[in-house]
């Protein structure tokens, strides 16, 4: 697949999201929003009346990534009010199966997230439940951050099990990638680049975009996965 780019409005301005949103929407692929509920992450940001606003306003899909304690109880809710893609945390869901497919049953890509420190082997059998598989390059609770390298064997080990077993799955990034690291995510198989600082940081977010853009396609192009 063709890498997109999913910018987090976690860096951009909470008082205008509607606006923030527009100044990416002729250059993104998703508008990735961040729900952090203090309990799984130390990190308090935005929960479902904001994502179903958002919604209303939106000209790009909504990339939901929820961090939060119950994802059970909450995610079907997201893909039920028009979410597009809805992550849940393999640490905090307590019936992955069953939550992934009412995701989908509602009309949802269905995404599993997993923390740097967790290993993605033991979800190999998960991967024909899932549309997308999130892998965090920075622990997860604040935009910002320094790149964790030490996770791009994962990313390599990620993307070889799902080559292997020959499924649509997305492999998407998260965390502290920008013009120094997308390089190294798209080489390493990852084809969902989500960037927060590095976009709505930037004078020019929608150039910004773009510049992330060619540079994981030539990497991909490169990497020849
Ligand atoms: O999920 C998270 C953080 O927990 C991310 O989506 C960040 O918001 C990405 O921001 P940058 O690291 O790109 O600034
Ligand atoms: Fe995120």
């Amino acid at each position: 697949m063709a890498p997109q780019i999913s910018p987090s409005i976690l860096s951009a301005d909470f008082a205008r999201l509607a606006e923030e949103i527009a100044r990416i929407s002729g250059s993104a692929d998703w508008v990735h929003v961040d729900v952090m509920d203090n309990h799984f992450v130390p990190n308090l940001t935005l929960g479902l009346p904001v994502v179903q606003a958002l919604l209303d306003h939106s000209p790009l899909p909504l990339d939901c990534h929820l961090m939060i304690e119950d994802p059970d109880r909450w995610a079907p809710e997201y893909a039920e009010a028009g979410a597009k893609s809805v992550t849940i945390h393999a640490e905090a869901a307590k019936a992955p199966i069953r939550t992934l497919r009412t995701i989908r049953a509602a009309g949802a890509r269905a995404g599993l997230g997993v923390n740097p420190a967790t290993p993605v082997d033991g979800f190999e059998d998960l991967l024909g439940e899932i549309d997308m598989l999130l892998l965090m390059t920075v622990e997860p609770g604040f935009g910002g951050q320094k790149f964790l390298d030490v996770v791009l064997p994962k990313v390599r080990r990620a993307r070889e099990l799902i080559k292997g077993r020959d499924l649509p799955v997305w492999l998407q990034v998260d965390g502290g990638v920008s013009a120094e690291t997308i390089e190294r995510c798209a080489g390493a198989g990852a084809d969902v680049f989500v960037a927060g600082s590095a976009v709505y940081g930037a004078d020019d977010p929608a150039e910004a975009i773009r510049n992330l853009r060619a540079q994981a396609e030539e990497a991909t192009a490169k990497a020849n996965w």
